[in-house]
């Protein structure tokens, strides 16, 4: 569509002016700097020209195959702008990815069907290719010369990898391999673009050489035909069907019928089947067929930092244009956002989407970094990573999805509207909670490496930095609540080590009475889920603090009040949260949390004079958040008049099924 041209809304031309700080400052600081903000508009303004953001029906008002073949056509024009134009115009050789996928979403309200293309087919080659795979594969996925995706989950199983049925048999005769679907539930469910859209894909199955199964490992499979696009022969695939949302992305499902490819299609960066058959098992750590899943896990926090900015910045806008209500009798109905419920509501999601996104780069860098010693031949690094990526993606993912709920009961009835784009980000994120692996299961990965640091603590190792509270917790430091910044995080340090030593010990006791490990750890499970949770949220709260006094060293003193008020205010939100953990692993008394309760509410009036402000400085153009209640100019009701007129079913003033239906009904003749 393209967007009306308006006046900015009265209410909200006032609220800039309230505005105490440099919106600019803000920006840079989270683009990474000035220089990245300006490549980043230049990237935006490139897009946004093309011309390819523009539907002639709103994408809502259109069937499901509409839907999906305007992605694809937009997919496809997208990606050669990437290649071609956006280069050469913005003289950028090394495209940020953070930029891109900002700007990605002007074209697709719903998903792109090359998603799982640049999110997991690209990085599997990367990250699981030897050399000489790499040069045939990564070119030609780079170049959009083959499409893929990748095809893991099966009908039977997503979580527990081991239990796939799907094998890849090795017949040393031919140096193939013989893909199989032994059972209905062993059909691969899910995988994005693998409906419709993709050629290849990584399939994960399990390897059997000279009759020994070794395993899952991961095959490149070219599943159509290059040319006519049509299943390859001994393939079976298809779409799985309407999905909460998804809806453009053509999630598919796969079988195969002894379906034959070379041994070399077989990705042996890190195990190998020689021709004979001999198989030549990792070097290093037998998990490494899963870093697709852990980097794809790093840049889900990512995406729960952004999708929460959009969804608070469309909340905050429409709640400072609306009014509602009184607040005193005869005086005029106030701005909703006026109300300390409403902010209550809101204020936390500003807050909570700086402190994924700092805490999201912060993760991206330690991702980086291991990534770096595992090419030294050094894997050490890699549960701490595994353990951080895990808790990280389960709780931000989780948090983002609630909040954006939130934000959409903050806009009433008109947060329901598709048009508000509140029900697009939601049905997004809320499947992030799920896929890259469920919530529950990720923490109970986290639960292992904690119950394992503590072990390790008790026989007096070192820990890694992360649990370090762990040591200090054994050497019976005893909490003393304070309520600065570091204060209420060592709060919250003892209460993530007084909820795993009590998960220890609940294992230790089970297995004293009589049971084995493996159900005493089983019936602890709901605590290990607890206490990786509490854990998760001491490094979230750890990381926000350390990255805005980083971040903010040479900033302007306003700019360094305005993020510190966040900061304390998420401090505030989560102590209140949590008072029954502190009051029970911590020495909180009941004056700190008057005093807390006091600070929280004190913090939204500060706040509320630069809450406008501070949600323009996500700098999210109307063209990304495709809201009528959200756009820059505030004017909320021309816009959902606007789409009301547009919507389709106005195109007529009668429709046929009144002198189908309603007529005879009325007439008494149907
Ligand atoms: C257009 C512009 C685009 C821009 C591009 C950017 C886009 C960015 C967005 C990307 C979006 C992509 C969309 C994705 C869509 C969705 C895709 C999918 O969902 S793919 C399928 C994902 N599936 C899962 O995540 C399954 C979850 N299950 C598991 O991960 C595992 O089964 C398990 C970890 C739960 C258990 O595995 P198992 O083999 O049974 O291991 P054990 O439990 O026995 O553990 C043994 C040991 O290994 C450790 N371990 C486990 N996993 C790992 C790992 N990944 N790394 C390192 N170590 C690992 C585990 O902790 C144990 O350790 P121990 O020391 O023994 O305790
Ligand atoms: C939108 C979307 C896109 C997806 N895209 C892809 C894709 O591109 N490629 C791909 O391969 N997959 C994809 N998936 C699949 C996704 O990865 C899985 O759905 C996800 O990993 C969860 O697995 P599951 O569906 O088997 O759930 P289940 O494991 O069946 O989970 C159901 C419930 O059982 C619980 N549970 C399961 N095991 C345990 C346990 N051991 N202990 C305690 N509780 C347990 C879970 O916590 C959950 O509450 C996608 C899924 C969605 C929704």
């Amino acid at each position: 569509m393209v967007l009306k041209k308006y006046n900015i809304n009265p209410d909200l031309a006032l609220e800039r002016q309230k505005c105490t700080f440099d919106i600019e400052e803000i920006i840079n600081i989270f683009d990474g700097g000035k220089e990245k903000t300006s490549q980043r508009r230049k990237i935006e303004d490139v897009v946004l020209k093309s011309g390819l953001c523009h539907d002639d029906v709103p994408e809502e008002c259109m069937s499901l195959k509409e839907r999906y073949e305007n992605a694809v056509r937009k997919s496809c024009f997208f990606s050669k702008l990437m290649k071609t134009e956006l280069q050469e115009i913005t003289g950028i050789e090394d495209f940020e990815t953070p930029a891109i996928r900002r700007i990605a979403d002007a074209l697709f309200k719903d998903i792109s069907p090359f998603l799982l293309h640049l999110g997991m087919f690209v990085p599997t080659i990367i990250g699981q290719c030897t050399s000489e795979q790499l040069m045939i594969w990564l070119p030609k996925a780079l170049d959009l010369q083959i499409i893929g995706g990748y095809a893991q989950t099966e009908l039977g199983h997503g979580t527990f990898i081991r239990g796939l049925e799907t094998t890849a048999t090795y017949d040393a005769d031919t140096e193939e391999f013989v893909l199989h679907t032994p059972t209905l539930t062993a059909h691969k469910w899910w995988a994005g673009g693998l409906g419709k859209t993709i050629n290849h894909c990584i399939v994960v199955a399990q390897l059997y050489t000279k009759g020994v199964c070794y395993g899952t490992h991961l095959f490149m499979v070219q599943i159509r035909d290059l040319d006519t696009h049509m299943p390859l022969p001994g393939i079976k695939v298809g779409e799985i069907g309407p999905r909460m949302g998804f809806s453009s992305a053509d999630n598919g499902f796969l079988g195969f019928n002894n379906f034959r490819i070379p041994r070399n299609n077989m990705l042996m960066k890190h195990a190998q089947v020689q021709k004979d058959g001999t198989y030549v098992k990792p070097a290093r750590h037998g998990k490494l067929t899963y870093q697709t899943m852990v980097f794809v896990r790093v840049t889900l926090v990512n995406e729960a930092a952004f999708n929460l900015s959009k969804a608070v910045t469309i909340a905050v806008r429409y709640s400072a244009v609306r009014r509602q209500s009184e607040m005193r009798p005869n005086e005029p109905e106030p701005q909703i956002l006026d109300y300390p419920t409403q902010q209550h509501k809101l204020f936390i999601g500003i807050a909570t989407a700086h402190a994924f996104q700092l805490t999201a780069n912060w993760l991206w860098n330690t991702f980086k970094s291991v990534l770096s010693d595992m090419k030294k031949g050094d894997v050490g690094t890699l549960p701490e990573l595994h353990a951080l990526s895990s808790c990280l993606k389960a709780v931000c993912t989780s948090d983002a999805a609630l909040l954006i709920e939130q934000c959409r009961y903050a806009c009433g009835g008109h947060g329901y509207m598709l048009s508000s784009n509140l029900p697009y980000i939601y049905s997004f994120v809320a499947a992030t909670r799920t896929y890259e692996g469920d919530y529950t299961i990720l923490l109970l990965q986290t639960a292992r490496f904690l119950v394992k640091a503590w072990e390790q603590a008790e026989a007096g190792k070192t820990v890694t930095p992360t649990v370090s509270y762990i040591s200090r917790s054994l050497k019976g430091e005893k909490n003393s609540w304070r309520s600065t910044d570091e204060g209420i995080i060592k709060s919250f340090q003892a209460v993530a080590a007084g909820k795993i030593a009590l998960c220890v010990k609940s294992i230790r006791d089970r297995m004293k009475s009589g049971l084995d490990y493996e159900d005493a750890w089983l019936l602890t499970t709901v605590q290990l889920v607890d206490a990786a949770e509490a854990h998760c949220r001491s490094v979230i709260l750890e990381t926000y603090c350390n990255e805005v006094r980083r971040l903010t060293k040479s900033s302007s003193d306003n700019v360094k009040i305005v993020m510190h008020q966040l900061v304390t205010l998420y401090l505030s939100y989560w102590t209140l949260q949590r008072t029954g953990d502190l009051l029970r692993y911590s020495s909180i008394s009941e004056k700190d949390i008057d005093f807390m309760q006091r600070q929280y509410e004190e913090l939204l009036q500060h706040i509320r004079p630069n809450a406008v402000a501070l949600v323009d400085a996500f700098d999210l153009r109307d063209e990304i958040l495709h809201s009528s209640l959200g756009a820059y100019d505030g004017r909320v009701y021309e816009r959902l008049m606007e789409q009301a007129e547009n919507n389709p079913m106005n195109a007529e003033p009668v429709n046929q099924s009144f002198h189908k239906y309603i007529k005879p009904l009325l007439q008494g003749k149907l």
